[in-house]
């Protein structure tokens, strides 16, 4: 459920309107409601009352430090996967001694950031991964709270880009040898053996393959935690949210409307699921869901340029592109497209939605059918809170866009437009050439 809906024959998120946000800070331009992340991570944390759970929000979906901080602000500890993202977080206010660091190539230096800046964790990816952490510990004469990541070997039914749990996956240690790493990593001297990580996939939307990975691994989170004294479990993150209905999906009438067996993986369906598996554990969970917290959060405001009739099918040509939102030209991702002035009176319109950057993958979508729009007319991308700005780049030499967060009838720009002196900025022509 998110806050984007239309009041009237204007979109808006919570209180706001979004040509008002457009008016004022032009297109393309990002717009968070802080309402759904706060009802999101709420729900989420409800979903396994009775748990001593810890929510570590994936940076990596969304992490503008007003992002980062609202998390913050909720209870959030981080999930991080980079020396880029502690510092996110430090800059944010965000609590470090509650996050944790993945990612399958940590560098000597960023181990040191984390190490010196009291992580919670390390999760650990592979042996030589090990000997690089208890070596970085013990130059600063500190131990490593490590846990291992688990790849369990399940097939998360989800795009082939974003499984991660399978053992042709570079993720993670295979289940079968995770018992002996444990044991690799009980002899060095500067770790200290704290949980037990996985992560099956992003964008799951059944709630099956969590619960087959957690079986799987929990037996050996039982020896860990009778053997070595290991205090928590994390389960990752990976829930899915609803692409195809967005904006209906706001609203609990549409959830009410779907037959239960087609009903999308809901926090409380999961919870359901997922608590009888974990309790007996009698551990602490911690859960580092990303795209559940800021994907039906965030909308990517865009205006049209032309409509260009072609030879056999129409192109309406936006003022956002892949460099800006780049999950369909990457998953082929489906993002709902809205007018921001509903007009039920208009003409339909069969179109392929397209970027200006010069590629034929810059398309967001093809044949979609809308209400006729023309030049100069806004538009919405839906559920574009979780890995749009963060995937963004300058491709074809586009300054990133702008970003906004709504707070009721407040809103407030968070990230400034790009400049061309920005862009540039840490650019020059060398001296040989002048
Ligand atoms: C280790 C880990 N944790 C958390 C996440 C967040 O996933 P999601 O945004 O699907 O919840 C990811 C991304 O897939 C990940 O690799
Ligand atoms: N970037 C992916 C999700 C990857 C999750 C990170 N391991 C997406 O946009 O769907």
């Amino acid at each position: 459920m998110h806050h984007f809906h239309y009041s009237g024959p204007s979109l808006q998120c919570e209180a706001v309107d979004l040509a008002a946000v457009a008016r004022l800070y032009g297109t393309p331009t990002y717009v968070y409601s802080a309402a759904t992340i706060a009802e999101n991570f709420h729900r989420l944390q409800q979903s396994l009352a009775g748990l001593d759970v810890q929510i570590c929000y994936a940076a990596k979906a969304n992490s503008n430090l007003a992002v980062l901080r609202h998390c913050a602000n909720l209870g959030a500890g981080f999930d991080l996967v980079s020396g880029g993202e502690i510092r996110r977080v430090i800059a944010a206010g965000g609590d470090l001694q509650a996050s944790v660091f993945a990612g399958v190539g940590k560098t000597e230096d960023e181990i040191r950031l984390a190490l010196e800046n009291g992580v919670f964790a390390l999760h650990v990816e592979s042996e030589p991964e090990l000997a690089r952490i208890n070596h970085v510990a013990g130059k600063l004469g500190v131990k490593a709270p490590i846990a291992l990541r688990v790849n369990p070997d399940v097939d998360a039914h989800t795009h082939a880009k974003i499984t991660t749990g399978r053992s042709d996956n570079k993720f993670g240690i295979p289940l079968k040898q995770a018992a002996g790493a444990y044991e690799v990593a009980a002899k060095l001297k500067n770790l200290t053996l704290r949980g037990v990580q996985m992560h099956i996939g992003s964008q799951l939307t059944t709630v099956a393959p969590f619960a087959e990975a957690v079986q799987k691994v929990a037996p050996l989170v039982a020896d860990l935690q009778a053997n070595h004294g290991i205090t928590y479990f994390s389960i990752g993150g990976g829930m899915g949210i609803v692409y195809k209905d967005a904006l209906a999906s706001g609203a609990q009438a549409w959830w009410d409307a779907q037959p239960a067996a087609q009903r999308p993986l809901t926090p409380e369906a999961y919870g359901e699921t997922l608590t009888p598996l974990l309790a007996p554990l009698g551990l602490k969970v911690l859960l580092e869901h990303g795209r559940f917290i800021v994907g039906n959060a965030g909308v990517l405001l865009t205006r049209v340029e032309h409509l260009k009739r072609g030879a056999n099918k129409n192109f309406l040509v936006v003022d956002a592109a892949m460099n800006d939102l780049v999950r369909p030209a990457m998953y082929e991702s489906y993002h709902e497209i809205v007018p921001v002035q509903r007009d039920s009176s208009r003409r339909a319109l069969v179109a392929d939605v397209v970027g200006p950057v010069c590629e034929s993958g810059d398309c967001f979508a093809k044949d979609r059918q809308l209400q006729e729009v023309g030049e100069g007319e806004l538009l919405a991308l839906m559920s574009a809170g979780a890995y749009g700005f963060t995937m963004a780049s300058r491709y074809n030499t586009r300054a990133l866009a702008a970003e906004v967060l709504v707070n009721g009838s407040a809103f407030e720009l968070v990230r400034q437009r790009e400049t061309f002196a920005q862009m540039i900025a840490g650019e020059k022509v060398p001296a040989f050439l002048q």
